[in-house]
């Protein structure tokens, strides 16, 4: 089946050749909250291709979740700069930001967010209700079919399994077209049956849609389905893995406990 009308990333490559969807330069974050500043992020740099599926991975600790709210502005940085597309998001206002949160940037969550008054159709659309947006009539069913939705559109969240409402929630993220997905953690809640099958979900996203996925997980089996693997570790970008496998990625994961 060929989709309609696939998003393409503009053109914004530092790299000639290639488009990167995500770009941390320098980034650094603190935490200020304690008797101390600690650096969250520590001089962080990553590129992240348009189209590909990565992994974010790290210790308990390390920075996953804050990279991931600074790379996805839910969080701004102290230095350095974060830049989606051609986007720098430094230099938005907060409405700005906003704005290009809702448009442009898709959420997954391990406890998947939906609304619970809402059945599974009025889930998927509620991005482009908010937003205003509309969207061609073969987009919707398109992307109910992908996620395997397709005789639950009446349904509510509370009938369906977790698996199911997480294929809700993915298809929300995916229904505006935006730039990147963010997903955290998105198999946490799952058992791993449904956990692989939410995976293949969101590697076929990336391939098949061509759609940006980063996801920030712990679980090296999880990350085997990613295209590349970024390692964090005390705040700082320490390694990276191309087509990861589990058991690279749990030896390397191991030796980063082993020095936290
Ligand atoms: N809301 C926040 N504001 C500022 N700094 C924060 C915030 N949350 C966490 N941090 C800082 O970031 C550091 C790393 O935490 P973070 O949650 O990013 O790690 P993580 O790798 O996602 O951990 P885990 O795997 O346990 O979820 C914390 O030690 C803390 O100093």
């Amino acid at each position: 089946m060929t989709h309609p009308t696939p998003r393409t990333q503009p053109s914004q490559s530092a790299v000639p050749g290639v488009e990167h969807a995500v770009q941390l330069r320098d980034v650094t974050k603190r935490d200020g909250r304690g008797p101390r500043p600690v650096l969250a992020l520590d001089h962080v740099s990553a590129d992240i291709p348009g189209g590909s599926f990565t992994a974010v991975m790290g210790p308990s600790d390390s920075g996953k979740s804050t990279f991931l709210h600074c790379a996805a502005g839910l969080d701004r940085v102290n230095s350095g700069e974060v830049r989606l597309g051609s986007t720098y998001l430094s230099r938005l206002g907060e409405a700005s930001l906003t704005r290009l949160r809702r448009q442009r940037i898709g959420f997954v969550f391990q406890a998947f967010n939906l609304v619970p008054s809402l059945d599974v159709e009025q889930n998927i659309t509620l991005p482009l209700r908010l937003g205003g947006r509309k969207t061609s009539r073969a987009w919707l069913p398109y992307v109910v079919e992908r996620v395997g939705l397709g005789d639950h559109l009446k349904h509510m969240p509370s009938e369906l399994s977790g698996g199911q409402q997480q294929r809700v929630a993915i298809a929300r993220a995916i229904i505006m077209r935006p730039g990147v997905i963010f997903a955290d953690e998105p198999t946490g809640a799952l058992d791993p049956e449904t956990a692989r099958s939410i995976l293949t979900l969101l590697r076929h996203t990336a391939t098949e849609l061509h759609q940006t996925v980063v996801m920030v997980t712990h679980d090296p089996h999880a990350a085997s389905y990613t295209e590349s693997a970024l390692f964090l570790a005390r705040g700082r970008l320490v390694s990276s893995l191309a087509s990861p496998t589990a058991d690279r990625v749990g030896s390397l994961m191991a030796g980063l406990r082993r020095d936290a």
